[in-house]
């Protein structure tokens, strides 16, 4: 369709500068992380490198890049992690946020539109972990790792 608005689109990777920003966004989050009342409890001692390592290999593949974490375990390595974590409606919400300002420190594209699509994705993966992770959960074993889009706002193009 000659019209479609997201022809020709580019992945969210592609706007955000590659899986080098990515890193950035990651390393700025755990920096946040690491000095955070709320959540750095989680990860005792720091966040480790593999660590940092790992999850960008997860945002990367999330945000339309190669398939990496898929190859080191997927939806249910992420998932085994997060089992049991009893994460709390206040952690969650800290975890969200500091995305965000992450994204400020990282100097990710500050567009309304890409910084909608990535609150958009953590709104929605932090909200997953939180249920995955209570004491009763009984989550999906089996999934791909999922792959986000613009949603209802592309790139605004006159
Ligand atoms: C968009 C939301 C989230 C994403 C994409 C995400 C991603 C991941 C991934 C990919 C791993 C596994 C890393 C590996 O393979 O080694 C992981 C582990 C972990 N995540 Fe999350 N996570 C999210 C939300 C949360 C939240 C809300 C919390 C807590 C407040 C949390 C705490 C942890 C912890 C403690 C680990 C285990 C670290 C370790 O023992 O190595 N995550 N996360």
């Amino acid at each position: 369709m000659a019209d479609d608005p997201h022809e020709d689109v580019p992945t969210l990777l592609e706007w955000a500068g590659g899986a080098g920003a990515v890193r950035r966004l990651i390393d700025a989050f755990y920096d946040r992380v690491e000095r955070d009342d709320l959540l750095s409890g989680f990860f005792p001692g720091g966040v480790s490198a593999a660590h940092r390592e790992h999850v960008t290999l997860w945002w990367t593949e999330v945000l339309g890049g190669p398939d990496g974490y898929t190859a080191i375990g997927g939806y249910e390595r992420m998932l085994a992690h997060h089992l049991r974590l009893a994460i709390t409606a206040e952690q969650r919400f800290r975890f969200a946020t500091t995305m965000s300002r992450a994204a400020d420190d990282a100097a990710l594209p500050a567009d309304p539109e890409f910084r909608a699509a990535l609150v958009g994705y953590v709104e929605w993966g932090t909200r997953i972990a939180m249920d995955n992770s209570r004491p009763d959960a009984e989550p999906v074993p089996h999934a791909p790792v999922p792959r986000w889009g613009w949603g209802v706002a592309p790139p605004y193009r006159p």
